[in-house]
């Protein structure tokens, strides 16, 4: 491609909405530009990086028979409606009507979907396991949407979808996908991290998340050295509380005027974090649940979500508290307390004479103590672990690491084949719902996140496989017939064997060579006063000097030099 031609409008300025720098790269470097809030307009550059990408993701479908359809965007209102999930997502949910005032969603995903097609296709278990996938757009009314693509409101997801007799059955191909998803991130080469994630609300038994570790990734990961790793939702806590030999203080209800955090409550009375309890209201299905956990650990709802299986469990809001328990937030605590299920996270287990809210203004009981003041319904881990926390396979430190999330596999179950009468006919000859599993790929999110990884001051360092050029011809200046006519010649040769780039245009080095490295070419070859020796200079995007390449006897040295430098490139150095 010459670059007097080509639609790369690459910037000086950093853009004023970028926080993170891959969406500062993307937008300087001429690949998006931002159209609406969270909708972004691939050019020539982002598109041919997102093709690279979107191949490379087809073929390892492909390796494990994953067959290819595309599915509508727009999806009617019904098959939602049936299963029971056309509100779970409120304004989320692009919803629209149609001229017969009909509903439709911009389909967020493909469940209902792919089960509506197939229950009436798919009919025997001789036709199982199969996997179908699409890449296509999704849409998701983020609420606000952040860092360019990576959390964009439009976007392009490989969505994945299996279907079984077996448990055994979604196994295996629940191992392919992931198998396969590892190959795809080698393929990208990028570092990354596979992680045990929760399933969140669409249920099902394991998940696994496929993470590219980036500083400044959203999720938060745990992992040890003997191979554990979660994410922050799903990291098992293996603190073990040991007993306190306390004998138990009578409870006293103290006056606590206005002093409600846990902070406020450790000053006031002066006592350690760890011996004050913090009440957390939820409201789920089931109605209302009092979470306790000791005062310096954080809830994880992730887990509280799992353990009741109610995604609809949210923070009691702090005018309905008061409605229902007579009492401010602040002052709530388990004495006393009515009508709630009391869930325990293990971290209270063994603690003697602790504090907790009074259920009363101003009011907070010390020398608390379980099962004389107070019954708790249920102990469970709902814990949000730390760094440096026990392993909860070795028990060695665990390490922390932000990560970006671009891929996460599932096993569904029969959570939509029940909901949507997707039935096959056994090998006992009766009718049951399948097995299914799902597998997500961020294809769009991918061009983010491998940038948040390789960047240096200069710009992207793209790994060659997904590069929008392999290499790039820089003749220092187009008027210096002897440079440009020898350019010519090289890129006519090089076309037909890498993804060229030819800057042909009349302006100075330094311009070309800060737009090269901006873009993130692997490979630069530059005609410059060296040509007086017949010389070129060869150099890789991260190298500070260049290998200088004879090509007064023709080109078959220089290929050689090009081919051993563009295998030995690795951008993660
Ligand atoms: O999408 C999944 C699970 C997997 C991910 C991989 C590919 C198949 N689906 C979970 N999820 C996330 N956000 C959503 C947002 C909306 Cl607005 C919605 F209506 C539904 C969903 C929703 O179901
Ligand atoms: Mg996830």
């Amino acid at each position: 491609m010459r670059m007097s031609k080509y639609y790369a409008p690459t910037l000086k300025e950093v853009p004023n909405d970028a926080e993170i720098k891959s969406h500062e790269l993307l937008i300087r470097g001429g690949f998006i530009r931002k159209t609406a809030s969270g909708v972004y307009t691939y050019l020539p550059l982002g598109n041919k990086v997102l093709k690279k990408i979107e191949r490379i993701v087809r073929e390892e479908m492909e390796n494990i028979e994953s067959q290819e359809i595309l599915m509508p965007i727009i999806q009617p209102a019904e098959i939602w409606q049936e299963s029971g999930r056309w509100d779970d997502y409120g304004p989320e949910m692009m919803k629209l009507k149609d001229r017969h005032n009909r509903d439709f969603t911009l389909g967020p995903t493909h469940e209902e979907m792919i089960t509506t097609i197939v229950k009436n296709e798919l009919r025997s278990y001789k036709q199982l396991p199969i996997s179908l996938f699409q890449i296509a757009n999704k849409y998701r009314d983020e609420i606000r949407p952040r860092f360019g693509v990576l959390r964009a409101r439009e976007f392009i997801m490989k969505d994945a979808y299996s279907f079984h007799d077996s448990e055994e059955s979604l196994d295996e191909t629940y191992k392919a996908f992931y198998k396969a998803y590892e190959k795809i991130l080698e393929r990208l080469g990028v570092d990354y991290l596979v992680v045990e994630a929760d399933t969140g609300a669409i249920g099902g038994s394991d998940s696994h998340e496929f993470q590219v570790k980036a500083e400044y990734g959203e999720s938060t990961i745990y992992y040890c050295d003997c191979g554990y790793s979660a994410t922050d939702e799903k990291a098992v806590s293996n603190v073990i509380f040991e007993e306190s030999n306390e004998t138990e203080q009578e409870m006293k209800k103290v006056d606590t005027p206005d002093v409600k955090t846990i902070e406020d409550v450790a000053n006031f009375l002066n006592v350690d974090k760890t011996k004050i309890v913090k009440s957390l209201l939820f409201k789920g299905r089931e109605g209302w649940v009092l979470a306790l956990i000791r005062g310096d650990y954080e809830l994880n709802t992730s887990k509280l979500k799992a353990y009741f299986g109610d995604q609809t469990l949210s923070m009691g809001e702090p005018e309905e508290i008061k409605n229902e328990f007579g009492v401010e937030i602040g002052f709530i605590g388990p004495v006393g307390i009515k009508n709630v299920k009391i869930v325990a996270d293990y971290s209270i287990k063994n603690m003697k004479n602790f504090v907790v809210g009074g259920m009363e203004k101003d009011k907070h009981y010390v020398n608390v103590n379980i099962n004389r003041d107070f019954k708790i319904d249920v102990y469970t881990d709902i814990r949000m672990v730390s760094k440096g926390e026990p392993c909860p396979k070795c028990g060695k430190p665990l390490k922390e690491i932000k990560g970006i999330e671009v891929g996460q596999v599932f096993k569904l179950g029969t959570k939509y084949s029940e909901k949507l009468h997707a039935y096959y006919t056994a090998e006992d000859g009766k009718q049951k719902p399948f097995i299914m599993g799902c597998y997500g790929w961020g294809v769009s999110r991918t061009l983010g996140a491998i940038v948040e990884q390789l960047h240096d001051d200069y710009g992207i360092i793209w790994p060659r496989n997904i590069a929008p050029f392999e290499l790039v011809i820089i003749p220092v200046s187009m008027k210096q017939k002897e440079l440009s006519d020898k350019a010519e010649e090289l890129y006519k040769l090089l076309k037909g064997k890498y993804d060229v780039l030819y800057d042909d245009r009349d302006a100075s080095p330094g311009f070309k060579f800060k737009d090269a490295d901006l873009i993130g070419i692997p490979l630069k070859i530059i005609l410059g006063k060296k040509m007086k020796e017949g010389k070129v200079e060869v150099k890789l995007r991260y190298e500070r000097n260049s290998e200088e390449v004879d090509i007064t006897e023709g080109f078959e040295e220089l290929l050689k030099i090009i081919e051993k430098k563009l295998n030995e490139y690795d951008p993660k150095i």
